[in-house]
């Protein structure tokens, strides 16, 4: 078929033609055999079809009246959400409004709409495979003028050709932005010095030395196209800094964080290096942090230490698992700037058949996480943990008394007898005990102990029935019950109520005639060494737990942290947070 050929088919695509006709020309030049299978290809009537068909439909694309306005509606929305959080409470209007946005089929209509407006209907189609002479390499100049900020890349040997080549690209970085460097390219040349048979720390610094262009001479690696950013976020369980780390490949590169920072976690390719950023940090430069398969190994290593370390100091601290019964009413409101004094409590000895080990057994590395987003009339159960009398029930009772319509603690069960003065149901739940036993056996418990021969404990249920009251329900449990709290169902939130530093710790006690939780007959004040304990105590907490708390707040002078209580509460019911990703459906 020729140009004058087509001239006569009015069909013909003219784009198409022109190419024909420019291939012609270049045929003078040029006899390759690939020019001919070229030129069969593009006079063949199924591609001038299809060419047909698509300058239709692209034709109908460009319809203004079906242009999508913007292509991201998610991302306002749940703008709009984070800004409505802050206003719930201030008028109907935005309660109502912020009820519609969270509606999973209006989220749906909104991400579909994204997809089709970033066309993310069209194919993906496979790369088109090259076939290469082996001997042929092609190489490619790459110049880049050298500024304060880093590279954003790593290099390293390649174990089996020895050469050295680009190991890793940070996301956001100098050489990311450029999208001219890739993970795998050959580095051949660095400013006209050849790297061969060089380290990754001559290379260094042959660009530390190196001041404005820095031209790169690079074998491309086969095809691999740009690193496509993951939506994961976590929440840091541990304290991470490079500058220590002896093992990273880069420490320019690395990023450090502590413990309950939110990471977005944008590159997981590599099995020991992901490339993250802060997410108070959303415009940074990525950078590496540990995996959690290299994590989980460094703790179980840092872990066998400390145990060895700690010897038989754990079990010097078994104060640390005496408590009063759970949830042991103590019903008393006042808002003066005295402690709420506690009525004569019988401290008993839990039984806790289970220990530590299995606690430490869960590795805390990093968790998946995701914004929680309050639900109005339905409210997260607050914890208060902490150790033995640093004060979780003064501050549990003293929310109660601030609002007892509002804020609600569990009824414990309790199997002894009861007492004259006693009512059933208001300062425990009477139950025979081999009805407490099963249900205990059946998992209905949050927590249990034995005291005296007679069970105590405090259901689930009871936990479900206040929040399904429309109430915010209080525990101030044994800090072993946070495996069973935490759950997808209860969405606790958990606040770890530490002890100030000892001599704080000691003034405010004893200015406020603190009495000892320790004695049975509640009649004297804390000792200078049950305060150690506490502290102790609070660490070994931090240490077990720390990655699960939501809030830590140092109980301290008291009324400050009920404030801090206070604030959290609202925070609570009016912000989305971050929780567990499991919880957010
Ligand atoms: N910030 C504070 N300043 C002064 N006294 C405090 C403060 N916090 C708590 N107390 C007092 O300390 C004593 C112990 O507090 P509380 O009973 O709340 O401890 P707890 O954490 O519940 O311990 P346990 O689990 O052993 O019962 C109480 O007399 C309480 O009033």
């Amino acid at each position: 078929m020729t140009a004058e050929v087509m001239a006569t088919d009015t069909n013909w695509d003219p784009a198409l033609s022109k190419l024909i006709t420019s291939l012609k020309e270049a045929e003078n030049l040029s006899n390759d055999q690939e020019i001919d299978f070229l030129k069969a290809l593009l006079e063949s009537k199924e591609l001038n079809a299809l060419v047909n068909v698509h300058t239709k439909v692209a034709k109908v694309g460009r319809d203004d009246r079906l242009a999508p306005v913007l292509s991201t509606s998610g991302q306002i929305l749940y703008e709009v959400l984070e800004q409505l959080s802050q206003r719930c409470h201030l008028n109907e209007e935005c309660k109502e409004a912020f009820h519609l946005l969270q509606e999973p089929h209006l989220q749906s209509l909104l991400y579909a709409h994204d997809a089709i407006a970033q066309k993310d209907f069209y194919p993906h189609l496979p790369e088109i495979p090259i076939e290469m002479d082996e001997d042929e390499e092609t190489i490619k100049i790459v110049q880049l003028v050298k500024s304060n900020e880093p590279l954003g890349a790593t290099i390293k040997t390649d174990e089996e050709t020895g050469k050295i080549i680009i190991a890793r690209i940070m996301h956001g970085g100098a050489a990311d932005r450029s999208g001219l460097i890739h993970v795998g390219d050959e580095v051949i040349e660095v400013n006209g010095i050849n790297v061969e048979g060089k380290t990754p720390g001559d290379v260094l610094s042959i660009l530390q030395n190196s001041e404005g262009t820095i031209t790169f001479k690079l074998v491309p690696s086969d095809g691999k196209g740009g690193q496509r950013e993951s939506k994961v976020r976590v929440r840091a369980h541990f304290d991470y800094n490079p500058e220590t780390d002896p093992y990273i490949p880069c420490k320019e590169a690395g990023l450090a964080f502590q413990r309950g920072d939110i990471l977005h976690i944008v590159s997981q390719d590599d099995a020991y290096w992901w490339q993250a950023r802060k997410e108070s940090e959303r415009t940074a430069r990525a950078g590496l942090i540990p995996s959690r398969a290299l994590q989980e190994r460094r703790i179980i290593h840092e872990r066998s230490q400390f145990e060895a370390s700690e010897g038989d100091s754990k079990k010097g601290s078994c104060a640390s698992i005496c408590t009063t019964p759970p949830g042991t009413p103590m019903l008393h409101s006042s808002s003066s700037t005295s402690s709420c004094r506690q009525p004569k409590t019988k401290k008993i000895m839990y039984d806790l058949t289970e220990n530590d080990d299995f606690d430490r057994e869960m590795i805390a590395t990093y968790e998946e996480v995701a914004k929680l987003y309050p639900r109005p009339g339905v409210y997260r159960p607050i914890v208060l943990i902490g150790a033995p009398g640093v004060g979780r029930n003064e501050l549990r009772r003293r929310l109660v008394a601030r609002d007892p319509e509002k804020f609600r603690s569990p009824v414990p069960y309790t199997t002894r007898p009861i007492r004259t003065g006693e009512v059933a149901g208001r300062e425990y739940i009477f139950v025979a005990r081999d009805k407490m036993e099963a249900d205990i056996a059946a998992g209905k418990f949050i927590e249990h102990g034995e005291y005296k021969g007679h069970l105590y404990g405090t259901s689930g249920e009871s936990v479900k029935s206040i929040v399904n009251a429309g109430c915010v329900c209080v525990l101030s449990p044994h800090y072993q019950a946070i495996k069973a709290l935490r759950t997808v169902q209860t969405k606790p939130f958990i606040i770890h109520i530490k002890p100030p530093e000892f001599d704080v710790l000691k003034k405010t006690r004893t200015e406020a005639r603190a009495k000892s939780t320790f004695d049975e007959s509640n009649a004297r004040g804390f000792t200078d060494e049950e305060f150690n304990d506490m502290l102790k105590s609070a660490e070994r907490i931090d240490f077990l737990y720390g990655h699960f708390f939501d809030e830590i707040i140092v109980n301290g002078e008291l009324l400050i942290a009920f404030e801090q209580i206070m604030n959290t509460v609202q925070r609570i019911e009016n912000e989305p947070l971050w929780a567990p990703a499991a919880w957010v459906q």
